[in-house]
């Protein structure tokens, strides 16, 4: 069956650089998506013709999708169109859907400020049947925003058509929890308080604001990063074995995780901010982000934001799970790292002092290591630190195509569900107040430091 996707924001910068060529992937991988079943059209406000439009394209697919076979981006670049209008008025709607051949999935690639007014828009417009509406992240402003998201999405298509996004669900690090929880003996037994010392969920990034403040500097780190791909991925980590790899088994088991995530108990102990300042990264100067394009100061958007998890239920009593996210850093250190407990009783006496094990799943390249403790090649009864690695393979979908290909076969597993979007702003929405209200200060760190120094 014929599916257009209708990417309402279909020029800007998610659609050049992650879509386009997540669609290009998909291309090569299902010969039918190619050869006629899919198709795209992209709506903005620019004033561009298809030939115009497909230019964009083409050169967005150059730079991004290099690796894709130049006839596959041909062939992609062939099914490409754009309508030109305002997403939140019904008229300009009704016009994109006309055009779409096929089922419809309306994906909203905007800035999340526009969300609300375009869903309205949508509940005046008769979309056909079988549509199915993809949602960008941050799902929302706040947890009223995002109940209101939810409400009017409700009204438009039943909750098993609609696909909250977030990329970091389809990224290989990231689905490799499931498989290494549950596919393996060795390593459900000690996931629990009673073995686990700490977690760690960093997303350090050394990119700056890259031209983003639009959006970025009405969103900041903790709603860009923390509410939506660190919670999802502390879900993923303390979540209970599901029934079985699908959406519903999933977003239920993620939910009961979030639900049990205590708000801070003392905002400056718990939580984190920062902003970054004049540095350099990687040999590259960056301005104060104060001085960045289109930064409002007064805002005073942090670019760096932490918080210590708590999670009130029997398997994690006690073990903090820190989450760390923030632009502008030294190096990118991107990894989920679980600390083990020491063993109760180390016979090796004075011979070795034994680390707790790690394991760590890092992001970009995808990589798995265990840090364990082995006896010492020179003295075998000296401890030695080894690591077990795994360079996790590439994949022939990055993880917008794995997306799109969800949403074109009707598949919800990497979706969030309306629960679970409510249940996040839930989390972070005392935070935000907090912050607001001075109750935690913002702190400087130098571009290309590692941050801000807790106070
Ligand atoms: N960029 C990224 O790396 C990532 C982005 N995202 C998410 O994707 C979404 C889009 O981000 P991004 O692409 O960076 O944002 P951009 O600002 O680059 O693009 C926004 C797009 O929305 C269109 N748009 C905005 N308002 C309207 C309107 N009233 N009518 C018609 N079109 C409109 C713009 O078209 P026009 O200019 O013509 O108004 C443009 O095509 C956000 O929710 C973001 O959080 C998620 C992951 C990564
Ligand atoms: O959603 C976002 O994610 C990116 C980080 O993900 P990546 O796939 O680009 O590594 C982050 O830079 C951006 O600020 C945020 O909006």
């Amino acid at each position: 069956m014929q599916t257009t996707f209708v990417v309402l924001g279909g020029t800007g910068d998610l659609t050049g650089r992650l879509l386009l060529p997540g669609l290009a992937e998909l291309f090569t991988a299902d010969a039918r998506a190619r050869d006629g079943d899919v198709a795209l059209l992209a709506v903005s406000q620019q004033d561009w013709s298809d030939e115009e439009y497909r230019d964009w394209a083409r050169a967005r697919l150059a730079e991004h999708a290099g690796h894709v076979a130049e006839d596959v981006r041909d062939a992609l670049v062939g099914r490409l169109a754009h309508q030109q209008g305002d997403v939140t008025a019904a008229t300009d709607l009704r016009k994109a859907l006309d055009r779409a051949a096929g089922r419809p999935v309306v994906y909203l690639a905007l800035p999340n400020t526009v969300f609300l007014g375009t869903l309205q828009a949508l509940t005046e417009v008769d979309l056909p049947e079988g549509t199915t509406i993809g949602v960008e992240k941050p799902f929302g402003r706040d947890q009223a925003d995002a109940r209101e998201l939810n409400a009017v999405l409700h009204r438009l298509v039943p909750e098993e058509r609609v696909f909250r996004t977030d990329h970091f669900l389809a990224m290989q690090t990231v689905l490799n929890l499931l498989g290494l929880r549950f596919a393996n003996r060795l390593f459900e037994p000690v996931w629990n308080a009673g073995h686990i010392e700490r977690v760690e969920i960093v997303f350090d990034e050394t990119l700056g604001l890259e031209g983003r403040a639009g959006y970025y500097d009405t969103a900041g780190a903790l709603r860009d990063m923390l509410q939506n791909h660190l919670l999802q991925q502390l879900a993923l980590i303390a979540m209970e074995p599901p029934q079985a790899i699908d959406g519903a088994s999933l977003s239920a088991r993620k939910a009961d995780v979030l639900r049990a995530v205590r708000s801070p108990a003392d905002m400056a102990r718990d939580t984190v901010r920062g902003r970054y300042t004049a540095g350099t990264v990687d040999g590259r100067a960056l301005p104060d982000y104060t001085s960045e394009e289109g930064v409002d100061p007064a805002r005073e958007t942090e670019t760096y934001a932490e918080y210590t998890v708590t999670i009130d239920n029997w398997r994690w009593s006690g073990v903090p799970f820190r989450l760390r996210t923030g632009k502008a850093l030294g190096t990118d250190r991107q990894e989920i790292a679980i600390w083990f407990k020491p063993v109760p009783h180390l016979a090796f006496g004075s011979r070795g002092q034994a680390e707790p094990d790690v394991l760590r799943m890092r992001f970009d390249p995808d990589h798995i290591s265990l840090e364990i403790n082995l006896n010492g090649a020179d003295d075998p009864f000296e401890l030695e630190r080894r690591s077990l690695d795994i360079d996790l393979p590439p994949t022939p979908l990055s993880a917008y195509g794995l997306l799109l290909a969800e949403m074109l076969g009707g598949e919800r597993t990497l979706s969030i569900s309306d629960v679970e979007a409510e249940e996040s702003w839930r989390i972070v929405e005392p935070i935000l107040a907090a912050w607001s209200a001075g109750e935690v200060p913002l702190l400087d760190y130098p571009a290309g430091s590692a941050g801000p120094a807790a106070g």
